[in-house]
């Protein structure tokens, strides 16, 4: 089809969230066009999750090797080689890349264009120098790293995520400014390969998560040999030849760390330079495009999703979005978004994952009927066995036993967390829980556990020793 016919859907950015729609929308037969303006695959495959878990999955093997957990297990000390571990990350995008490829999509039937969109009318946009006019476009143009306002900071002399997997060689010391998922990851990661790090975070580290795990984790890194400075107020930032100078405001005056690089990690901004918005009369304000319950411009014909929103921005949200779009435009459903149960997962190690709400998040709603559990990990035979004991589960809910969240501090934490999302979704009770029967020994038995213990002062309690009392005098049966 040629760019004087309309398309039923235009899809602009080819990201987690701009795939997901086009490969849904082709094979539900709607007439299809999907506009790249960069790498096939977007942040995730090339610049984001994937590279950063192949990282962190080379990381931390080589960290077991230097540190087992086991008694009887000795150390192995070896040179890192960097070389080695950029092939694996290299190789893990390519493994993956097959699955976004222009290959792939056009044998779906969907049209790839390869340029960069703008909006030349309400209905229509133009790509390298073809009109592209459809029924309903999507918007899934993402979103690319924030530079903070630092005097002195020169945004080419420092790493961001689109440079960091590319660097040849272990950081003598990284200086991370930003203690959020992307800084703590990466900052473990490189520790791990041998850099010294000091992560640099304007509040405390990780701040949407649940304290007493945070604190966990702000633990481990420390014990890693990871600087942790929080609250620190970022004065200015020098760059010399192979050296950057972060100047810091300190109780007792002013403090210089000195870096062979610095990584920001300090947030995001969407990618809208370019689109024309305007032209269209979709509405902008300073975290991306605004959208509705429905995801739904400004414009009627004009959707936008994944991290160009504003919202959270996650790969499975950006999926997300794109089942709903799909089930408004090709189902013509009033698809709403809904993130009471909505997970995510820091993928340091130990793992920090969390679904629905904390209790500063549920208090604010319920008042002081949201109540939460801690239970370590400490006291389950699998941690203990595995050397695994440091971690933790703080469930969320209130006393009918509804759960409202819960957060998970283990080595396999973004798995354990699918059944809290699960329970959740289903409005299931903690009772629902203590009813499961879960295989032993597995660090999973931590959830049945906790929602055991949820109940302990009311199964134990007199009444119940009474009923068992009472019963105790009935003949068997
Ligand atoms: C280091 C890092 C690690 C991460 N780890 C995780 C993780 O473990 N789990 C998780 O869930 N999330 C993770 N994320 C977040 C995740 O990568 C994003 O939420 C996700 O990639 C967003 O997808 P998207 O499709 O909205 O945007 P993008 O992937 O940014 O895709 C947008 C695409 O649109 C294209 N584009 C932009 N403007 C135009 C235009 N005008 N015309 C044509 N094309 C255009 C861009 O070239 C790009 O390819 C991570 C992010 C980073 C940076
Ligand atoms: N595992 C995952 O799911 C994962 C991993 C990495 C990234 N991501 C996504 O990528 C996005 C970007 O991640 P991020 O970590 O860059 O963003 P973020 O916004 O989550 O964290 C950035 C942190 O930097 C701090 N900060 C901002 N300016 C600062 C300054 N001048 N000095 C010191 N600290 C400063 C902020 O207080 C904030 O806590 C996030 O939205 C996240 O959802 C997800």
């Amino acid at each position: 089809m040629s760019g004087a016919e309309r398309y039923d859907l235009c899809v602009v950015g080819a990201g987690s969230a701009g795939l997901s729609v086009a490969a849904g929308a082709a094979q539900l037969g709607l007439r299809t066009v999907l506009v790249e303006a960069g790498r096939m695959g977007g942040d995730c495959l090339n610049t984001g999750c994937v590279p950063s878990k192949a990282l962190l999955a080379a990381a931390k093997l080589m960290h077991a090797h230097r540190h087992p957990h086991l008694g009887g297990v000795p150390p192995h000390e070896f040179e890192t080689r960097r070389g080695a571990v950029n092939a694996h990350v290299q190789a893990t995008i390519a493994a993956l890349a097959p699955h976004d490829s222009v290959a792939r999509f056009e044998g779906l039937g969907v049209r790839v264009v390869r340029g960069r969109a703008s909006f030349i009318g309400t209905d229509s946009l133009t790509v390298a120098g073809e009109t592209i006019r459809a029924r309903d476009i999507v918007l899934a143009v993402g979103s690319r790293p924030a530079m903070p306002e630092i005097p002195g900071l020169d945004p080419r002399e420092v790493l961001t995520n689109e440079s960091l997997f590319d660097v040849e060689t272990v950081p003598e010391h990284l200086v991370v400014i930003g203690g959020g998922p992307i800084g703590i990851e990466m900052a473990q990661a490189h520790r791990r390969l041998g850099a010294g790090v000091t992560v640099l975070q304007r509040g405390t580290i990780l701040p949407r998560d649940e304290p007493e795990l945070v604190d966990g984790v702000r633990q481990d890194l420390r014990a890693e040999g990871i600087e942790i400075i929080e609250e620190a107020e970022i004065l200015s930032v020098r760059h010399a030849a192979g050296r950057h100078e972060v100047e810091i405001a300190g109780s007792e005056g002013p403090r210089v760390i000195v870096g062979s690089h610095i990584l920001v990690a300090t947030g995001r901004r969407p990618n809208l330079e370019g689109l024309d918005l305007s032209r269209a009369g979709v509405d902008v304000n300073a975290a991306g495009i605004v959208v509705d319950t429905g995801l739904r411009t400004s414009n009627r014909h004009v959707h936008a999703i994944g991290d160009c929103t504003g919202g959270p921005r996650f790969t499975h949200v950006a999926g997300y979005h794109a089942g709903i779009v799909i089930r408004r435009l090709a189902f013509r459903l009033p698809a709403k978004v809904d993130y009471a149960a909505l997970p995510w997962v820091t993928y340091a190690d130990p793992e920090l994952a969390h679904v629905g709400l904390t209790l500063a998040e549920a208090k604010a709603r319920h008042g002081d009927r949201a109540r939460s559990l801690i239970k370590p990990l400490s006291g389950l035979d699998r941690a203990v066995a595995e050397g695994r004991t440091d971690g933790m589960l703080k469930l969320v809910a209130l006393p009918n036993g509804r759960i409202l969240g819960c957060s998970i501090l283990a080595p396999a934490a973004g798995e354990m967390i699918g059944l809290w999302c699960l329970a959740i979704t289903q409005k299931m009770t903690l009772r629902d829980l203590t009813s499961l029967v879960l295989p032993y020994p597995t660090l999973s038995e931590i959830s049945k556990q906790a929602a055991g213990e949820w109940y302990r002062p009311t199964l134990f309690g007199a009444r119940t020793r009474r009923l068992v009392k009472i019963l105790r005098k009935l003949p068997n049966w």
